[in-house]
């Protein structure tokens, strides 16, 4: 693709400035450059704030927005997380948090009010992990989400988890866990087994594993908290003998390795998505989640696929809804994102291919550390949050960042060092699993995320400053364009001019997920119609996304976010903003009236 430069075509920033600049923060007292302002379009000055329209609010998060406006001013038509907002209250701008967090919910956190406490703690993503529980119970977590999006003003998303189709235990014939001694004799099996278990049983999910495995290999228990070797074969059964004792836990994953190497056999062809994980994904979507995880992606094509389904499901539900509001609203109807979860040694071969497939990466460390040598983890790490940035995805860090928190009620410092490594990687975000779906302790943990986010995003900053370093390298895209020119410029201006914040509209996200990719110093506001794009962008670095009804005139939406915002006391006049607008191709420059 052509990409061209600003200046080479007639595309062009305008600038306008306020009558009242702050005192505190004003712009340079020279506008810029003439040649970098000449418009080629009008763009309308602001109008006072007192003419401006409001909307009405939408509350339901299902209803599509309402055009045109009615009705008088009315603080409630724009929609912002509470959380965000009190901390823009408090500490202003530069306070908030950059890195977004995922909790995995379980047992630990399924009510009401543990899910309440999470999101007030700062939840952004709640996941549900298809591995375990029953859809009856994950319906009833997605539906307890939805309504306390509705009725205390969170966004928080929902991302499902597949289960996937590598090998893994059954489910210990319904108890919790079972104690594997040093020297016992087990015994694995792909033999069913109704209700009544033999001592030293285990069910294994895949059916060619006892002709897989061979007399002398080792075979790993969630990537080797519990040791076997096998010993014998006789028929369906695999006898083994147990050489690192440990706790066995329910379908936990299995891995089986031969003179050093993890075995990739027929198990290498198991679909990534099984007939089981098919059903879950019809009941994601007919459940309206946000997200969904694929586990063990090996390739590309199984992203490429699931994305297509979605389109197409999402389409006819889509329609089907709007019809049954009568309304003749067409929206973009793929709104699930399809995050690819780099878990499997397979898919280390093809990981720009999968990363630029998918609408997101996780770093899945515990499988990929069953799969990989553990120290090969970190640097597969790094790799993938640039990869996200190249390919302007975000990309999630996962698994054990506070594995000892679910015991305990603070974290090692050895946690704490993981933790600041993916904040001072610059990843959209982090992830608790364990800790806040079966631990003690899933606040205070949420809590430990929080606040090293926040310390080691502003010690960063400082010291950019300090150093006058350039930030962190960016790879350049290999998408360009206006849209991705614009916002790299948006980004250095906002960066240059100590801006307060970047105001972006948008409609599909992309130009918001465009300037997150920047890494910008302050916080981007992202204003977007759709409910479902505002949850969705809660992922991803340094977006504050809130749900405007948006007109085509983009001088009363600003306007009207100002007067909104402000009347919330999330910004302040004088403030420096920096807006963004795909629509009319501008980057403005504005203190707040
Ligand atoms: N829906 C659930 N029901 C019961 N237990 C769950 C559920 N989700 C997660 N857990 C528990 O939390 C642990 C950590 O969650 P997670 O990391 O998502 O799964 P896994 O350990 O299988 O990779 C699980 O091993 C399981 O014990
Ligand atoms: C996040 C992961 O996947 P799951 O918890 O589903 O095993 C992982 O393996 O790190
Ligand atoms: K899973
Ligand atoms: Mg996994």
């Amino acid at each position: 693709m052509v990409v061209p430069s600003l200046s080479a075509t007639s595309q062009s920033l305008r600038f306008s400035f306020s009558i009242t600049p702050s005192p505190s923060r004003t712009l340079p007292k020279q506008p810029l450059p003439k040649s970098s302002v000449r418009l080629s379009r009008y763009v309308p000055l602001l109008k006072p704030i007192s003419a401006v329209k409001t909307e009405v609010s939408v509350p339901d998060e299902r209803k599509p927005p309402i055009f045109p406006t009615v009705g008088g001013p009315n603080v409630e038509a724009i929609e912002a997380d509470k959380v965000t907002e009190a901390e823009l209250k408090e500490n202003g701008f530069r306070s908030t948090r950059r890195t977004k967090i995922v909790c995995t919910i379980g047992p630990r956190t399924c009510g009401f009010e543990e899910l309440e406490a999470l999101a007030v703690g700062g939840m952004n993503v709640a996941r549900i992990n298809m591995c375990h529980g029953t859809r009856e119970w994950h319906r009833q977590v997605i539906e307890r989400v939805r309504r306390l999006n509705a009725e205390k003003g969170f966004a928080v998303a929902v991302m499902m988890d597949t289960q996937g189709s590598e090998i893994h235990m059954g489910d210990l014939g319904g108890a919790a866990s079972a104690k594997a001694e040093d020297g016992e004799h087990w015994t694995f099996t792909v033999r069913p087994f109704d209700v009544n278990f033999p001592e030293r049983t285990i069910s294994v999910n895949y059916d060619g594993f006892a002709e897989d495995v061979k007399v002398g290999d080792e075979l790993l228990v969630d990537g080797g908290m519990v040791r076997f070797v096998v010993t014998e074969k006789i028929g369906p059964d695999v006898s083994c003998c147990c050489t690192d004792p440990g706790l066995l836990l329910p379908r936990a994953n299995l891995t089986f390795w031969r003179n050093g190497s993890l075995v990739r056999e027929r198990n290498a062809m198991l679909p990534t998505l099984s007939s089981k994980d098919w059903l879950d994904i019809d009941f994601g979507i007919a459940e309206g989640i946000d997200f969904i995880a694929v586990s063990f992606v090996k390739s590309a094509e199984v992203i490429k696929h699931l994305k297509s389904y979605i389109a197409t499901q999402s389409t006819e539900s889509t329609c089907k809804f709007y019809l049954t509001v009568m309304t003749i609203f067409v929206q973009p109807c793929s709104n699930i994102a399809v995050i690819a979860k780099i878990e499997s040694i397979d898919s280390l071969k093809h990981l720009e291919e999968i990363i630029s497939a998918s609408d997101g990466a996780m770093v899945a460390r515990g499988d990929l550390g069953a799969q990989i040598p553990l120290e090969q983890v970190p640097s597969v790490q790094k790799r993938i949050v640039e990869l996200g940035r190249k390919f302007d995805k975000p990309v999630i860090v996962a698994s054990q960042l506070l594995e000892s928190m679910i015991e305990y009620p603070i974290p090692t410092r050895a946690e704490v060092a993981d933790v600041s490594e993916a904040v001072g990687q610059q990843a959209d975000a982090l992830m608790l699993s364990g800790e806040s779906a079966m631990g003690q302790y899933p606040e205070k943990a949420l809590a430990v995320l929080r606040s090293v986010s926040l310390r080691i995003e502003r010690w960063w900053r400082e010291e950019k400053h300090r150093a006058a370093l350039e930030p962190l390298t960016m790879p350049s895209s290999v998408c360009g364009g206006v849209p991705e020119e614009m916002c790299n410029a948006a980004v250095k201006m906002a960066n240059k001019l100590k801006a307060d914040a970047l105001f972006v509209y948008t409609k599909t996200g992309h130009m918001a997920s465009l300037l997150s990719r920047g890494r910008p110093d302050c916080p981007i506001f992202a204003f977007t119609t759709m409910p479902s794009v505002r949850r969705r962008l809660n992922l991803q670095w340094g977006l504050m996304p809130f749900s405007l009804s948006l007109s085509d005139d983009m001088e009363s939406n600003l306007n009207r976010a100002f007067s909104l915002l402000k009347a919330r006391g999330m910004i302040n006049s004088g403030g420096l903003i920096i807006v963004v607008s795909d629509k009319l191709r501008s980057i403005q420059v504005i203190n707040v009236p």
